[in-house]
């Protein structure tokens, strides 16, 4: 399978060293800028602009978050690449949403979305068959995993003794709004009731070290709530190992001949 990477940062690392002992070299990584990359990357190719990519490319997989698809995603599956994807909350921006399905429906490619720090995406789905009647997401992270959102500007991060909620709202706002920490958000509101219908909570808890992502959800199916405690990535406080090995996960279920 040859693939290429958007980005290099704390998920695109992880990915590709996890792809690195299931025997694949990533061919390609599509970056903002070239610069010195090193382990299993250190001589892969570099290339700023889509229309770069190298032939016979079988999958593209985006870990470069809003900025990255955006710019991205368009020319990729209009060549008919497809593309997997962990910035779900660019999905929030009506305009990039169309532009994405029109142009997988121009390559004949198709935009695969990685399940990232959530789960239970599975329930959601199947209970939006018979009829949800409220979804609610609550997403929780020690402050320093705020860092560089809105957060900073409601609260005094450094000094907050207990938690304290910084959005309450729904998930296209929390996504725009939140580019690098609300992409959970958006996961729950595609696999659910929708950008507009999906109720958010973030709060940043002084007490906590994980990153903690509950949904609640009503329906005809009955109810279910579900929790995860998820491990940040060593090199990004923000952002869940599971967000990475999630992405993993959606490049395997390319290559399997049963898929779950
Ligand atoms: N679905 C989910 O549950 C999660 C999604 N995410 C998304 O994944 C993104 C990446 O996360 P990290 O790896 O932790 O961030 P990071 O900041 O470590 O890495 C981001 C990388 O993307 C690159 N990049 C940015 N704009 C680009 C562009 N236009 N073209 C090419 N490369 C570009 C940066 O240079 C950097 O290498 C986050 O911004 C967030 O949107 C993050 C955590 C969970
Ligand atoms: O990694 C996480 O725990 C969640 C996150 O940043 C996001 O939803 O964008």
């Amino acid at each position: 399978m040859k693939i290429g990477l958007i980005g290099h940062g704390a998920i695109a690392g992880y990915v590709s060293a996890q792809l690195g002992s299931r025997g694949i070299r990533p061919a390609v990584f599509l970056m903002r800028t070239r610069r010195a990359l090193d382990g299993q990357d250190a001589d892969a190719m570099q290339v700023t602009e889509a229309r770069d990519l190298p032939e016979g490319l079988d999958l593209m997989v985006d870990c470069a978050g809003h900025a990255g698809l955006a710019a991205h995603g368009p020319a990729i599956l209009a060549a008919g690449i497809d593309l997997v994807s962990v910035s779900l909350g660019a999905l929030a921006d009506r305009d990039l949403h169309d532009r994405l399905e029109d142009a997988a429906q121009q390559g004949g490619a198709r935009l695969h979305l990685a399940s990232g720090a959530i789960g239970a995406l599975d329930c959601l789905q199947a209970a939006r068959i018979g009829g949800l009647d409220e979804v609610t997401y609550i997403g929780r992270k020690p402050p320093a995993g705020w860092k560089g959102s809105p957060a900073e500007t409601a609260l005094d991060l450094d000094g907050l003794t207990k938690a304290a909620e910084h959005f309450a709202g729904d998930a296209r706002r929390a996504a725009t709004e939140y580019p690098k920490n609300a992409n959970v958000a958006a996961a729950v509101a595609l696999a659910g009731t929708g950008f507009d219908a999906t109720q958010v909570r973030l709060i940043a808890d002084p007490g906590i070290s994980a990153n903690i992502h509950e949904i609640h959800a009503s329906g005809a199916f009955g109810r279910f709530s579900f929790r995860i405690e998820g491990t940040p990535l060593p090199d990004s406080p923000r952002s869940s190992a599971l967000a990475a090995m999630s992405v993993v996960a959606a490049i395997e279920r390319q290559r399997a001949t049963i898929v779950i």
